[in-house]
């Protein structure tokens, strides 16, 4: 390891900065450690993301370091934003310059530089997900294998694993063969990576693998970076996956001034290949690393931590910490217990009125967190009766919408025309008469004479193909080539995109179907412009290439905007790093949250734990807990039972609407969708009949036509001798109607709806 320092003779260490006393004694440490591997493996809300952020402030401000060789590493582009504004606000102007944000995002800039030494031009286009189940799907076709059966997205899966292990297609096939599908895996990696190779085009693993290819392969360069960042930190260290690790541990090699920071039992990304190794290895990797323990959590009340506390020491694997907090108690956390998950949404809006009324809250110290993105739609709903903002975070992105990605790739051909996917995806959108079998007869050419797409239309006279077809695809060739010729010679991106939509007749053929969709659709591509044209007015030098870059590494938390009065309703996994006064865990639930086994994968449940850990100690002051018995899955209404997390948390903190203690079933048997016993444990705040105002509302003589009858599913009722209940289903019709009714203390019950007896209860 080689010792450096900047410091010019004349500007000694200054005297500790001010801003060292916004820190406790822990974090002060950390932050003023100058030099050396330092390791921090600290609990939620104890300030880790706060001592990188001082750290680097730190260093700038005792000129141990140039903004340009700082390289700090974020789970997000937005985290990365954010650090940025607050080390400025810490030491003012020194800030800029500094290299911050994703890894995807920061090795894409250095692979860029760099392209050319690894065989891709500067300008590569990135392959998102979409591309590339695409391309997979293609070499399947060529393969004849049937992709209804031998799933794209089955393979991508397999073959992104690979690469975040760092095996290439060669490695694989001595390593990985042991199923026909990993045989196929195999073959499909290998043509894979070559076309993506002839499209100039990288994936997102690529990102990651190609910069430690890069390294390897040219010790110079490694070198030069080396040089450049003598500094490396990285936030949420625990989900780093190996090739993340292996080439930040290149970049440091020479100097070993890295820090990481991370929590072991927030990693929640084992199935984008995230190690927990990683962690626990530092220590070796580098022996003479500093551990700085952080044990002071500022974010949560005592509920709260106590709360993440008795869930996540139920994990077997875990690190040794401490962590405390000199918050107030605060309250305990409330269940709320929901009959269906429409019933669930409107709690959960009741709950935030409420709290907005009692302490004052804005829209925006709400969170909503859920396990998978589908959940969201009934809290929408909810939220958009009660005139609630919100804002959704994640879910089917702007940019992965047919007529944006169909624009996108337009531009992206300006740009890399041997992109395959981005030509093949337009070619022929609108329609322009250049039909499948002509593209089957190019991409077959293609193949056989190992040319690129590109080439051979770009030649089309020379081509044995449909004449009608040739005439348009020479044209499609010369609108492209003059489009990016106006672009070189300075015309801007809007104008040159304007110009497109019109040539190409996109526009038009959106205006002429003239059905909703395609009006929103074309609002879609004038919102796209809009993004365009800001991007033009925020940047000195615009250019294509950095506009689609950008574009393609926005990741779903970038979209959250603390500022916006919006409740947020995002999934557990986007929250990370995040803070709210009041967070709602909804949909706690077996089989939802633990989520179950999924797509041929065994559950996952410690993950699944983390996962819940990382949601509790989202809550700075009020946390909900809510689950529903009913809910509509896959069409379907299923009986859901309880989350055995709920059975696992310290039940002295969980209290339920009526204030009453959760009763928790035997450990043993919580996961068994046994509804007898489950049945006894709900526990409701029923309200009292309104006698007066409802007396009429009585199944004893039997009065109502279907229409006007209140008898659904989901009224409150009141029985003579079960007492308050929920009507959960109906059926038959006239005098032969029934209902079953879940009674609050007698459990569930069939009742002929003519004899019961049963009174309307008020909501
Ligand atoms: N010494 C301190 N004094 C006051 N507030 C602090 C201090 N340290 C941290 N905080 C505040 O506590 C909250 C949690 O800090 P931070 O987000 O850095 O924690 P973290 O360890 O990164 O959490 P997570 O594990 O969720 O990523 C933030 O609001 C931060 O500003
Ligand atoms: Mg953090």
């Amino acid at each position: 390891m080689q010792k450096f320092t900047l410091q010019p003779e004349s500007s000694k260490p200054k005297s500790p900065p001010d801003f060292l006393k916004d820190l406790n004694e822990q974090q002060r440490r950390a932050a003023s450690h100058t030099h050396g591997p330092l390791l921090i493996v600290a609990g939620a809300g104890s300030g880790k993301t706060r001592v990188l952020t001082y750290r680097i402030a730190y260093l700038l401000q005792q000129h141990h370091a140039l903004p340009k060789q700082i390289l700090a590493l974020t789970f997000t582009n937005k985290a990365a934003r954010e650090m940025q504004e607050r080390i400025q606000n810490l030491i003012g102007e020194k800030a800029s310059g500094l290299w911050m944000g994703t890894f995807h995002s920061i090795f894409s800039k250095i692979l860029r530089f760099e392209a050319e030494k690894i065989g891709f031009d500067s300008n590569f286009s990135i392959y998102d997900t979409t591309d590339s189940q695409n391309a997979i799907k293609l070499i399947l076709k060529e393969l004849n294998y049937d992709p209804r059966e031998i799933k794209p997205k089955t393979i991508h899966r397999k073959i992104s694993d690979a690469k975040n292990q760092l095996i290439l297609p060669g490695a694989y096939q001595s390593r990985f063969v042991h199923s026909t599908l990993d045989d196929i895996t195999a073959k499909i990696y290998e043509i894979y990576q070559i076309r993506l190779m002839q499209a100039n085009a990288m994936d997102f693993d690529d990102l990651l693998i190609r910069p430690v290819q890069l390294f390897q392969e040219h010790p110079d360069v490694l070198e030069k970076y080396q040089d450049r960042f003598k500094h490396i930190l990285i936030d949420e260290y625990q989900d780093t996956n190996h090739a993340q690790y292996k080439v930040t541990k290149l970049l440091a090699d020479k100097y070993e001034n890295i820090c990481v920071v991370g929590d072991d039992a927030q990693s929640i990304y084992s199935f984008r290949g995230a190690d927990i190794a990683n962690i626990l290895n530092f220590k070796n990797d580098y022996e003479d690393a500093t551990e700085v323990p952080l044990e002071q959590n500022y974010r949560s009340t005592k509920y709260i931590l106590q709360c993440a506390d008795s869930v996540i020491k139920q994990n077997e694997k875990q690190i040794e910490k401490t962590l405390w907090t000199d918050n107030d108690e605060g309250d305990t956390v409330t269940l709320l217990e929901n009959f269906d998950e429409r019933d669930e949404a409107n709690r959960v809006v009741n709950h935030i009125n409420n709290l907005k009324l009692q302490h004052g809250y804005q829209n925006n110290d709400f969170a909503i967190l859920y396990r998978t993105n589908y959940q969201s739609r009934i809290f929408e709903e909810a939220l958009r009766r009660k005139g609630i903002a919100y804002q959704l975070v994640g879910g089917l992105s702007f940019y992965q919408r047919k007529e944006i990605k169909d624009v996108l790739s337009y531009l992206t051909l300006l740009v890399n025309p041997e992109d395959e996917q981005a030509l093949l995806r337009i070619i022929n959108e609108p329609s322009r008469g250049i039909g499948n079998k002509t593209l089957n007869d190019i991409l077959k050419k293609a193949r056989k004479e190992r040319r690129k797409v590109w080439n051979i239309i770009q030649n089309v006279e020379e081509a044995d193909l449909y004449k009608p077809a040739k005439a348009k695809i020479g044209e499609f060739v010369e609108m492209i080539n003059n489009l990016r010729n106006e672009l070189e010679s300075g015309t801007s991106i809007l104008q040159v995109t304007k110009k497109m939509m019109e040539q190409s007749g996109y526009m038009k053929a959106l205006v002429e179907e003239n059905s909703a969709q395609a009006l929103t659709r074309r609002d879609n591509v004038l919102e796209l412009q809009n993004a365009i044209a800001y991007f033009q007015q925020n940047n000195s030098n615009p250019n294509l290439a950095n506009f689609l870059q950008e574009i393609s590494l926005i990741t779903d938390t970038d979209k959250y905007d603390e500022d916006k009065p919006a409740v947020t309703l995002m999934t557990v996994h986007a929250s990370k790093g995040l803070e709210f006064p009041a967070v709602f865990i909804v949909g706690l639930e077996e089989n939802l949250f633990p989520m179950g086994p999924r797509d041929g994968e065994e559950a996952n449940t410690e993950e699944e734990r983390r996962l819940f850990y990382v949601a509790i100690t989202r809550a700075e002051k009020h946390l909900f807990f809510s689950f529903s018995k009913m809910r509509y899955r896959f069409g379907e209404e299923h009986r859901q039972a309880r989350s055995r997390f709920l059975d696992e948390v310290d039940p002295g903190i969980v209290r339920t609407e009526s204030g009453s203690t959760i009763r928790q079933k035997d450990r043993k048997n919580s996961s068994t969708n046994e509804s007898s016993s489950y049945d006894q444990k709900i526990e409701y705040d029923w309200k009292q009949p309104l006698q007066s105002k409802n007396s009429k509302s009585s199944t004893g003589d039997f009065q109502y036509e279907y229409d006007d009858d209140p008898f659904h599913a989901g009224t409150h009722v009141m029985h003579p001798t079960f007492g308050p209940g929920k009507i959960i289903r109906r059926s038959g019709t006239g005098k032969d109607s029934r209902v079953v009714v879940f009674f609050k203390n007698r459990g569930q019950k069939t009742l002929m709806l003519r004899a019961a007896k049963l009174q309307v209860l008020n909501q």
